[in-house]
């Protein structure tokens, strides 16, 4: 399996929202940092989900830049992502692992040790941790861990640990402190008045 990249993009396609844009402005900057996650509405169609990681995978090709999809595995398989990403109501990690098989990237949510060790046992290949900080992007969502709960996960596996919820490339050395091998980001890139910029921000905050 190829190393994971540090940047995670997850797709934002809320309405008034660009994700192609944010993405073509990333790619350059990131290249093979660059981790797209194709996220889509619960309620956009498996056509429309199927569309987008098409497209999504054809922009990062050039790059070498890596595309999972959530949640929709068969999704992930149908375009030959290089895997998929599962939380607590999507598919069991181990069947996760069972349907993308022995070779794909699968990463699982997780929030505290107990079930980021198991998601590992299970078949995880990285963890995507949080919320570490206050998001507007999904609701939802327990209170944020901070650093000090990223910690206690990162200390409990072995897998990269990738930060999610509320992360910006100013909060990224405390995250890489506390033991993040990298995050994921839906508004620090999609609600940025340049994300080119921002990308390179973040890049640099995640490899210096
Ligand atoms: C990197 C990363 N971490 C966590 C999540 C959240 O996944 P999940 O809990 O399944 O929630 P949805 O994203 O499906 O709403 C993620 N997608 N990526
Ligand atoms: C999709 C998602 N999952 C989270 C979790 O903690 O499981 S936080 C989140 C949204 C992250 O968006 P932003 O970077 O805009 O805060
Ligand atoms: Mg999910």
């Amino acid at each position: 399996m190829p190393s994971l990249g540090r940047l995670h993009l997850i797709t934002d396609t809320r309405p008034g929202r660009d994700p192609l844009a944010v993405l073509r402005a990333a790619l350059p900057v990131a290249r093979a940092e660059l981790v797209v996650q194709v996220r889509v509405e619960d309620d956009a169609s498996d056509r429309e989900a199927y569309e987008l990681a098409g497209q999504v995978l054809g922009l990062c090709r050039p790059y070498g830049a890596t595309c999972l999809v959530n949640d929709r595995l068969h999704v992930a398989l149908a375009v030959d992502a290089a895997g998929g990403h599962v939380g607590a109501e999507d598919l069991p990690v181990a069947a996760a692992r069972r349907v993308l098989g022995a070779g794909a990237v699968l990463g699982a949510t997780a929030r505290e040790p107990g079930s980021a060790a198991a998601a590992v046992a299970a078949g995880a290949s990285y963890l995507g941790v949080g919320p570490c900080h206050a998001t507007t992007t999904k609701s939802g969502l327990p209170d944020p861990i901070g650093p000090a709960g990223l910690r206690a996960v990162a200390g409990a596996v072995e897998v990269p640990v990738i930060a999610i919820g509320g992360v910006t490339a100013a909060s990224v050395p405390a995250l890489r402190a506390a033991g993040a091998y990298g995050v994921a980001v839906v508004g620090a890139l999609s609600g940025s008045p340049d994300p080119a910029r921002t990308t390179a921000e973040l890049i640099a905050a995640l490899t210096c």
